[in-house]
């Protein structure tokens, strides 16, 4: 809805209303355009005043209805246009958010009034689609191509005190913004509109437009990665530069209409809507959300300032959370103040541009030590050294004498036993697991595992901590890499395997790089570092000297398994870190992937030894070999109650694994494929690898097919029971 009132006889008040973010469904447009008409035919109204309730202007269009049929048709700046229109003064008060539809409207006003703390942006982009209002013909109009064309292909967030600066309000206060916008409106009543409209206005114009423009155009296509709305967003500020108004607003409807009907832009509105449900988080045990509550976190300690443990402190602290950071000894310790100390000057100044400030050198907020006793008084304390059982325990059993009972105790493993860590304290209901990704003070994801005896407010203090630290927390059961990693496993596996029989790295890679990853999954080996995994296999029994004598080079516990892996690092082939892995590298350290035939010689080798017949495979069969056993997996996973729902797995793909947004998460995909065609397809490989158990369809997944293929947000009803392996 939106309620009009006066706020003097001479002055109408339209405010938008549809709690919680005023998003502008049907309803509320239809009562901005009744409002509009009555101001326009009241004559004792001068002015009008556009604002929103609850101290935000608009979060955009009701993204929920873009798909309802009754919203078919409908435009956005047929309203724009309607308050552009109006023969008196119109005037939008800024506060909170201004995004997408919501900026459009904003611009169709004659003067816009923001708060300070106001943040407006078209991120229709994030989406998947463009601002169909008619905002990529106004913005470039007002603030002009360069930085409209950042806005709209970004999708950022601008600070008010930005957005003035570039011209798109025409003022900031720091206090009442609606009284502000009431003073703008008497003062204007009465002048010419006409320099108003900015639809009237021409683009400004660049010296150098057209090279400027292919210039943005060549920078676009290499970051987008077979994503389609970035490009149509620079068509449609293309357009404006070329085209008259009208002729330009066609343009963006006919490039609006492309996205809308995209499965893209449907892909990334279920991400958007899924990010949101696994803030909502829930366990098999009934624990969730809305029965426990977070303990504030007032101090913090990190212990191992390896890469992990660094990014973990750079993290805290740039959510000014104070940190004490422990090393083992002096020499460990300096060495990680360093790397510490640089990546937060780097933050420092990706924050000054920002005018936010990072406050890292005053002791009370970051202290060094290699004293546990320094933990006496933390809150909660993040275990990151590496992945050594019996490292952790021990840590955890000092953890649990010296910090304060209150304190919760997390660990940033990314595959082992909660439980067992757990029971080396005296307190396993404060125990959780806290799985950051690499590097930590950059990427968004933050798998919280629960153990056997994690309680309720454990679970939602890491919740809350991954909001303050800005990352998006997804509450995961305890298995053995947990949900993000036990997926990982077969992708990974069948990657290897598909060397083996007649494929090279750099065509794997090019065809799951071509799917939209940012990295295939032989690259990402080099850069993660070979050693990582290989120290996990031979800890296992999988590798080196603990496997038994006897045991077939191919086989291990009657399964097929590749030594492909371990040969590399038997060679000291560590990946990026060696200069050479799956591939070679100009230096050790260096990142530039090239192939390498000492490779190619040794998988003919390989071959040959192994009495492998070298086949030709083709793109179809890289994919879905990688993807589909990734998949199944994901369907154990949900039927073992690890993860609640397939979202949880889509936003943990997306945000920790470099999955495409665009194609919506595996099982998301999943969906688009059509589960008869993932299980058919399963089922076909699993006839020819009968040793692979990953490829074997989940009972899951039959069950889905064997009821028809429901719609992904009905899956979790098909299991009949939720279970929990804990
Ligand atoms: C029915 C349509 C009629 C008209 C159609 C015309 C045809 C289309 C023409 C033009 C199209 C214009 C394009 C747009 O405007 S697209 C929308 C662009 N806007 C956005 O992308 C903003 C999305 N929202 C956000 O970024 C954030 O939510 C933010 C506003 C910054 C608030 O963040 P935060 O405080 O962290 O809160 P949440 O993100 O948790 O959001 C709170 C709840 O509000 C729901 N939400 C937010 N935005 C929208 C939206 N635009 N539409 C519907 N719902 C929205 C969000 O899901 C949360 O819901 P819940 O609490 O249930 O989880």
């Amino acid at each position: 809805m939106a309620q009009y009132t006066s706020a003097s006889t001479a002055l109408a008040v339209i405010r938008l209303r549809n709690p919680p973010v005023n998003a502008l469904s049907l309803p509320v447009l239809q009562a901005l355009e009744d409002g509009l008409k009555r101001a326009d035919a009241d004559p004792s109204v001068k002015a009008i005043m556009i604002c929103g309730e609850n101290g935000k202007f608009s979060a955009g269009a009701d993204i929920q209805g873009f798909s309802l049929p009754k919203t078919r048709g409908i435009s956005l700046g047929h309203f724009v246009s309607l308050i552009e229109r109006c023969e008196k003064p119109v005037v939008a008060a800024i506060e909170g958010v201004a995004l997408g539809g919501g900026l459009e409207v904003a611009l169709g006003c004659h003067y816009r009034v923001a708060h300070v703390k106001a943040r407006m942006g078209l991120p229709e982009v994030t989406i998947g689609l463009l601002p169909g209002g008619e905002g990529t013909q106004r913005l470039p109009r007002l603030i002009g191509v360069p930085a409209a064309l950042d806005i709209i292909t970004t999708g950022r967030h601008i600070p008010a005190t930005e957005a003035l600066k570039l011209g798109l309000v025409d003022e900031v206060v720091e206090e009442n913004t609606i009284e502000a916008a009431i003073r703008l409106a008497n003062k204007v009543i009465g002048q010419p509109l006409e320099p108003r409209r900015l639809s009237l206005r021409p683009v400004p114009k660049l010296p150098n437009m057209e090279a400027f423009l292919s210039e943005a155009l060549v920078k676009l296509k290499k970051q987008a990665r077979r994503y389609l709305a970035p490009e149509l967003c620079f068509q449609a500020v293309r357009a404006a530069t070329e085209l008259p108004f009208a002729d330009g607003v066609r343009k963006e409807r006919e490039l609006f209409n492309v996205l809308l009907t995209s499965g893209q832009a449907q892909a990334l509105q279920y991400a958007f809507f899924a990010e949101r449900a696994v803030q909502k988080w829930t366990t098999p045990h009934g624990s969730s959300w809305q029965n426990a509550s977070p303990q504030p976190i007032h101090k913090a300690a990190v212990i191992g300032l390896g890469t992990m443990g660094r990014g973990i402190v750079t993290s805290l602290v740039k959510a000014s959370i104070p940190v004490v950071a422990l090393e083992q000894n002096l020499e460990y310790l300096n060495t990680g103040r360093k790397a510490v100390m640089l990546l937060l000057e780097r933050e420092a100044m990706k924050m000054e541009q920002g005018a936010q400030t990072l406050d890292f050198h005053n002791p009370a907020r970051l202290q060094f030590t290699v004293d546990f006793d320094a933990l006496r008084d933390v809150d909660l304390v993040i275990e990151a050294v590496f992945e050594n059982m019996p490292l952790k325990k021990e840590i955890f059993q000092k953890l649990s004498r010296i910090c304060k009972p209150a304190a919760f105790l997390c660990t940033n493993t990314s595959a082992l036993n909660i439980d067992e860590i757990a029971s080396a304290t005296s307190r396993p209901q404060q125990v959780v697991g806290t799985h950051f990704f690499s590097p930590a003070h950059i990427m968004r994801l933050l798998e919280i595992i629960y153990g056997h005896h994690t309680s309720p407010t454990a679970i939602a203090t890491a919740v809350q901590l991954g909001k303050v630290l800005k990352k998006v927390g997804v509450v995961v059961g305890n298995c053995f890499g947990f949900a993000g990693n036990r997926m990982m496993f077969p992708y990974v596996e069948q990657a290897v395997f598909l060397l083996e029989e007649g494929s090279r790295p750099e065509a794997v890679d090019q065809v799951l790089e071509d799917f939209g990853f940012k990295i295939g999954p032989f690259r990402m080996s080099d850069l993660a570092g070979l050693d990582v995994a290989w120290r996990s296999r031979k800890g296992r029994g999988l590798a080196g000297d603990s496997v038994p004598p006897g045991t077939p080079a191919r086989q291990r516990h009657g399964r097929r398994y590749s030594p492909l892996p371990d040969l590399l690092c038997e060679n000291g082939r560590f990946g990026q870190k060696t200069g050479k892995g799956w591939y070679q590298y100009e230096k050790a350290g260096g990142r530039t992937a090239k192939p390498d035939p000492w490779l190619h010689n040794v998988l003919t080798q390989y071959r040959d030894t192994h009495h492998i017949k070298t086949r030709f495979i083709d793109q179809e069969e890289i994919l879905e070999r990688c993807l589909f056993s990734l998949i199944n997996e994901g369907f154990d996973i949900l039927a073992e109650g690890i993860a609640s729902g397939p979202e949880h797995l889509d936003v943990i793909y997306i945000h920790g694994y470099g999955w495409p947004k665009h194609r919506g998460g595996p099982m998301f995909y999943a969906s688009t494929v059509g589960l008869p065609r993932v299980l058919a397809k399963l089922q076909r490989y699993s006839e020819a690898h009968p040793d692979v158990p990953a490829l074997r369809p989940s009972t899951f997944l039959k069950k889905l097919v064997a009821v028809g293929n429901p719609p992904l947000k009905e899956w979790m009803s098909y299991l009949s029971r939720p279970s929990n392996k804990l």
